[in-house]
């Protein structure tokens, strides 16, 4: 019997959609999932895409390992966490040595370096793969961030690449981002952002409604113009006509969806992430805070009837109000994406993985959510100074954030005067703030912990690293606490 090019676990939204890719491209494909009472996936599979392509379907493990030619080349695309585990362990004793096994889930990094190491002492390969772009992106070509086992890359790289969009200077979105968990904690980052990035233009959205009075197609004409200059990006053009469809009987059908955002634990684990490395994070870190502030409908509810406000006036015409929201949002993005590129350095550098920054740039221009027209020059940076700690140290970030200073500061007066929460284009505003500030008043939290647990303090007057205690109260002693950050 033909042996299959590669398998393929999982066949829900993204597994489907990247076994079909794989088939498109010329590859033999077999495709598992676990066999069920209620439903056989896989016989659905094969009925409906069976002449699709070169398919051997199973719901027999052993059977579809069997399948693959070596050595064999196995995609989980299975829910992350526990799941990943029960599937490694069946897969384990029917391998070979050599045979490469990849998870192409949203798995936590901390768990993809644990993975690689175990499998790897089985005598295996595990890469694990950070994949966006959604069902279309499975299909159609997504943004893929491999990184682990490095030996093990030679012998899928083409496969991936294959199946990977292409920017539009033709070069796949794919390449090797590193060892252990690389791949995952660069995709983790990417989600971070993608949650910044939904939660700013949602807010725009806001600001239009609630500001302007402006209906969902007027603002979804907004979103389509912008689309075509600076803040060209997939999460504005799925914006527009999110803000067109309607239902059968004429509603918007945004208006009748609920305003409690899910979330699956990616953007929250960037913002845990970067507190443990002291990353900065403070716009991402307010997206996810929204999400669960927005899943606190029952309080909001109670809250808003306690604490009613004056109903808006739309008293805002077009012109100004326009650009203030465009130039905050454009602004505020670029910050999302200063603060994601400063965790992954950080990273990199704390977990020694030498990440390609212009790289990530390059590979995220295509075929994933974030994909934008800011990566062209986010990449252009980074090739220049690969090491740049923040974007907005380069100068072409500068002049960008100088031309819309005055208008993004000016929306945010307008919201703040007329009791409209903005809180992502705000924490970008004071971020921006705070780091272009060479005197915080961190001084006074020196001397208030030193007042208070003699936990020392740094003096502007002495050399970095040499600390000092004061005795505030003429009550106290030379005893201090132990010099440490954590
Ligand atoms: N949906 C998206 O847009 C994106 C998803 N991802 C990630 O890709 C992965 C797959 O996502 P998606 O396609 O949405 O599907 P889900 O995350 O819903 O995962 C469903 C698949 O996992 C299988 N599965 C669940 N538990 C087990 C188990 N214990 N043992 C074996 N198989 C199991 C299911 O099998 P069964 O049918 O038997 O239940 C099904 O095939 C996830 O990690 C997800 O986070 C990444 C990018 C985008
Ligand atoms: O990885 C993705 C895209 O890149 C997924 O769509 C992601 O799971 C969405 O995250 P959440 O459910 O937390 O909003």
């Amino acid at each position: 019997m033909e042996k299959s090019d590669i398998g393929v676990i999982g066949l829900a939204v993204m597994g489907e959609g990247l076994a079909l890719n794989l088939a498109g491209k010329g590859y033999r494909v077999s495709v598992y999932n676990r066999p069920h009472r209620e439903k056989d996936v896989v016989k659905h599979f094969m009925q409906v895409h069976g002449e699709e392509g070169r398919f051997k379907g199973f719901d027999h493990l052993a059977a579809f390992v069997q399948s693959l030619t070596s050595p064999r080349k196995i995609l989980m695309m299975v829910k992350a966490g526990s799941p990943v585990d029960e599937v490694i362990e069946q897969l384990l004793p029917l391998l070979q040595p050599g045979d490469i096994l990849m998870d192409g889930g949203n798995s936590n990094f901390e768990d993809t370096e644990r993975r690689v190491n175990y499998v790897e002492s089985q005598g295996f390969y595990f890469i694990g793969a950070g994949i966006s772009g959604g069902q279309e992106g499975a299909l159609h070509g997504a943004s893929i961030m491999p990184g682990g086992s490095e030996k093990a890359w030679p012998e899928v790289k083409e496969i991936l690449q294959s199946i990977a969009a292409k920017a539009e200077d033709g070069s796949p979105c794919c390449e090797w981002m590193g060892k252990g968990g690389a791949g995952h904690f660069v995709k983790m980052v990417h989600n971070g952002i993608e949650y910044a990035d939904m939660q700013l233009i949602s807010e725009a959205y806001f600001v239009m409604k609630h500001m302007m009075g402006t209906g969902n197609a007027g603002i979804a004409s907004w979103f389509e113009t912008w689309n075509t200059g600076k803040l060209k990006s997939y999460l504005i053009e799925i914006t527009a006509d999110i803000l067109r469809h309607k239902e059968k009987d004429g509603h918007f059908l945004l208006d009748r969806i609920l305003d409690v955002a899910g979330q699956k634990g990616t953007g929250r684990w960037s913002v845990i992430n970067a507190m443990e490395l002291g990353v900065p994070l403070n716009l991402i870190a307010t997206a996810v805070f929204q999400r669960d502030l927005s899943a606190e409908k029952e309080l909001r509810m109670r809250t808003a009837a306690k604490y009613e406000r004056d109903t808006p006036v739309f008293t805002h015409k077009p012109g100004v109000m326009i650009q203030e929201i465009h130039d905050a949002l454009y602004a505020s993005k670029i910050i999302s994406y200063a603060q994601g590129f400063a965790l992954m350095q950080q990273a990199s550098l704390y977990f020694n993985w030498q990440l390609n920054q212009a790289a990530i740039a390059r590979i995220w221009r295509a075929g994933c959510i974030i994909r934008a027209a800011l990566l062209n020059p986010i990449a252009e940076t980074f090739d220049h100074t690969p090491l740049l700690p923040n974007l907005l140290l380069a100068s072409w970030f500068k002049a960008q954030i100088i031309e819309t200073l005055p208008t993004w500061k000016s929306l945010l007066i307008k919201t703040t005067r007329e009791n409209t929460a903005v809180p992502a284009f705000s924490a970008a505003l004071n971020y921006f703030y705070s780091l272009t500030t060479a005197y915080l008043p961190a001084n006074l939290i020196q001397a208030q912990r030193d007042y208070f647990g003699a936990h020392t303090f740094e003096r502007t007057d002495a050399p970095r690293g040499e600390f000092f205690h004061e005795d505030w109260t003429g009550e106290g002693n030379d005893t201090h606490a132990g010099i440490y950050n954590a």
